[in-house]
């Protein structure tokens, strides 16, 4: 990296959890900053990278091939000291002796919180760029990594349907998602799954064995002996799917058996969806800069890309697809009466 270098230099780092495609929007912010005449230095391990002085330049030829590779080039990382005071003052400190202007953070709320807390010290422009397998973000109708995160499950899914109907199980697989019922709202659609709880439904009614039991012998009783499979976001059981599992069994003498996708929902070769949307708000991001905005998210509405001030992201909340849940719930609910009888 040139200390004389008359171009425009950019920062980049990806922070919190990883998710699928954070390579694309890596790659596209590159190139989308070479294209505009700008230089990109990436800080490694997210907002620690930016504390520890930990750097690399990005050139095109480092990030020409990660497009179908998940993970991130420059690592991730959760860095818990970031919300002091002093690190945003160090964080500042250190982008300014580097003289980068901007600073692009692909990430998830958590990180944008860090990426405000960090405008509250530093002059230079910060854009986010929305990263996180949870979709929950607002202002954007997709996150990066929530397309192949849906996949995985839905690939999971279906996988637990063939054992579940050959043996008249009872399956409960629990999905990620945070405190955020995305993931789990569309993979259950996608593979036709018989219940799903999801933290925003337990809101207003939260679950409890004896009213599972029932779902569960009511579907029995309308289809016959055959497969019931739940998905089961994260936190949303004292002991996850594991626990339930075994209280149906013993409890209620129910062949049952758990499955935790987990990490595997970060991994593996993002879905075209997420390399596409990644390329589009990376691209977006730099266009942002040159356009001299700050304190923004970029993000997609309706096929269009937008900017949403970075503390909507997480003081405002994307509500689940009423459509989706409706048709859930009232058509292929199993138990539902028809409408018309
Ligand atoms: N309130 C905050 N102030 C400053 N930095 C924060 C704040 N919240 C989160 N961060 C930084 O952002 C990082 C990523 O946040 P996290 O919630 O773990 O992931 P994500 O960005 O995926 O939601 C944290 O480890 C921390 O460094
Ligand atoms: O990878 P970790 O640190 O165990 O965190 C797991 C969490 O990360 C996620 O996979 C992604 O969340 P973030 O994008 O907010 O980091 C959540 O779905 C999950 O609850």
């Amino acid at each position: 990296m040139s200390e004389t270098s008359t171009k425009q230099r950019i920062g980049v780092l990806t922070s919190g959890g990883d998710a699928p495609g954070m390579n694309a929007a890596l790659r596209a912010v590159v190139l989308a900053a070479e294209h505009y005449g700008m230089e990109v230095v990436a800080f490694k391990h997210g907002y620690e990278g930016l504390l520890n002085n930990e750097h690399l330049p990005l050139k095109a030829a480092d990030v020409l091939h990660v497009l179908q590779y998940s993970g991130t080039i420059i690592k991730s990382a959760r860095c818990p000291r970031f919300k002091e005071v002093e690190s945003a003052q160090l964080a500042a400190k250190n982008l300014t002796e580097l003289g980068i202007s901007a600073l692009v953070v692909i990430g998830g709320d958590g990180s944008f919180r860090g990426a405000h807390h960090l405008s509250q010290h530093w002059n230079g422009q910060i854009i986010g760029v929305p990263g996180t397998i949870d979709n929950d973000l607002y202002g954007t109708d997709a996150t990066i990594g929530y397309s192949t995160a849906v996949a995985i499950a839905m690939d999971a899914l279906d996988k637990i349907r063939d054992t579940a109907d050959a043996m008249d199980r009872v399956f409960i697989v629990e999905v990620m998602g945070r405190h955020a019922g995305f993931i789990g709202l569309k993979s259950a659609m996608a593979a036709g799954a018989e219940r799903m709880i999801l933290p925003e439904l337990q809101k207003d009614k939260p679950l409890t064995i004896a009213a599972l039991v029932k779902h569960i012998k009511r579907v029995e009783e309308v289809r016959g002996a055959g497969s019931y499979v739940m998905v089961l976001s994260e936190h949303q059981w004292p002991g996850g799917a594991v626990a339930l599992s075994e209280q149906l069994e013993a409890e209620y003498s129910m062949p049952c058996r758990p499955c935790l996708l987990g990490h595997i929902q970060r991994g593996g070769p993002p879905t075209a969806t997420d390399r596409v949307l990644a390329s589009e708000l990376g691209v977006h991001a730099i266009e942002l800069i040159l356009q001299g905005k700050t304190a923004v998210m970029t993000g997609i509405k309706a096929g269009q890309m937008v900017e949403v001030p970075l503390v909507d992201t997480w003081t405002k909340k994307n509500p689940l697809d009423a459509n989706l849940l409706r048709i859930q719930h009232e058509i292929f609910n199993p138990v539902k009466k028809s409408a018309r009888s």
